[in-house]
């Protein structure tokens, strides 16, 4: 379970993110959304314990994920939203390193590290060196990486751009498979449709304020909205921005 307890960040005398307080339950996949710049990658980094929060708390699994890190990405596997790897290692070998450090077994490692390639398309490019990947295959590898120890919790920032429909329509095979499993998983993203297909509940944050939570229906109902997630959205969106103006 993920529990953010009126959460917030502020640069200097910017509010990034508003007291942010949000329960999303286990086994959920639950949609981050928002436009640029309204606070998504800055929750996401407070949840890995990247960024300090300038007041609240984030638990996962009842663990702080300020006070406690190292516990909490026992956890939790993490894609980040622009995902950097050693240049110097095949993409293989990034896997295997990452397995390790997680505690695991080398030959388990190896084991799972065969699986996922082969699982994200990866067997052949297994062998190359990570700095010769495109976009799409780092987000693969990257999430490759996120899986390889099994978490019970996964908090992706923007997993699907960038892919081709393929691996789109992989990766979120995989997601829903992991969600089917038990996992939880808490996922940034622009991509509306993907949204509208992956996740049971989402979260719209507009400069830095939650300005909706549900289900689709229930936030088709709260914003008097109808049709697609994307025309919720922007109703959503638009009317927040105008109550900011005014
Ligand atoms: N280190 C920083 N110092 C000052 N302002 C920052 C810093 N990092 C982010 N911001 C600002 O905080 C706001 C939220 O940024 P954030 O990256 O969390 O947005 P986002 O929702 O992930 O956006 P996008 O969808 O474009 O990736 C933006 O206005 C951004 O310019």
């Amino acid at each position: 379970m993920i529990e953010f307890q009126s959460l917030s960040k502020v640069y200097g005398s910017f509010n990034a993110v508003k007291p942010l307080s949000l329960t999303v339950q286990r086994g959920e996949v639950f949609g981050f959304l928002g436009p640029n710049g309204a606070g998504k990658t800055t929750t996401i980094r407070m949840m890995m314990g990247i960024l300090v929060p300038t007041s609240g708390h984030v638990l996962i699994d009842n663990l702080d994920c300020h006070a406690e890190p190292a516990e909490v990405k026992r956890r939790v596997g993490y894609l980040p939203d622009t995902p950097v790897f050693y240049d110097y290692l095949r993409g293989r070998e990034i896997l295997q390193f990452v397995g390790e450090m997680h505690g695991l077994p080398r030959a388990e490692v190896a084991e799972r590290s065969k699986r996922l390639l082969a699982e994200f398309g990866l067997q052949e490019a297994g062998e190359d060196y990570a700095v010769n990947y495109s976009l799409g295959m780092k987000k693969r590898l990257g999430l490759a990486c996120a899986l390889i120890h099994d978490p019970a919790v996964l908090i992706l920032d923007e997993p699907i751009n960038g892919l081709d429909p393929r691996a789109s329509r992989d990766v979120q095979e995989r997601l829903l498979a992991a969600a089917a499993r038990g996992v939880t998983i808490f996922v940034s993203t622009h991509l509306l449709d993907m949204a509208e297909k992956l996740c049971d509940r989402v979260g719209i944050i507009h400069h830095g304020q939650l300005v909706a939570t549900g289900t689709l229906d229930e936030i088709r109902a709260e914003a008097s909205a109808s049709g697609s997630l994307e025309d919720v959205f922007l109703k959503i969106t638009d009317e927040a921005a105008e109550e900011t103006e005014q």
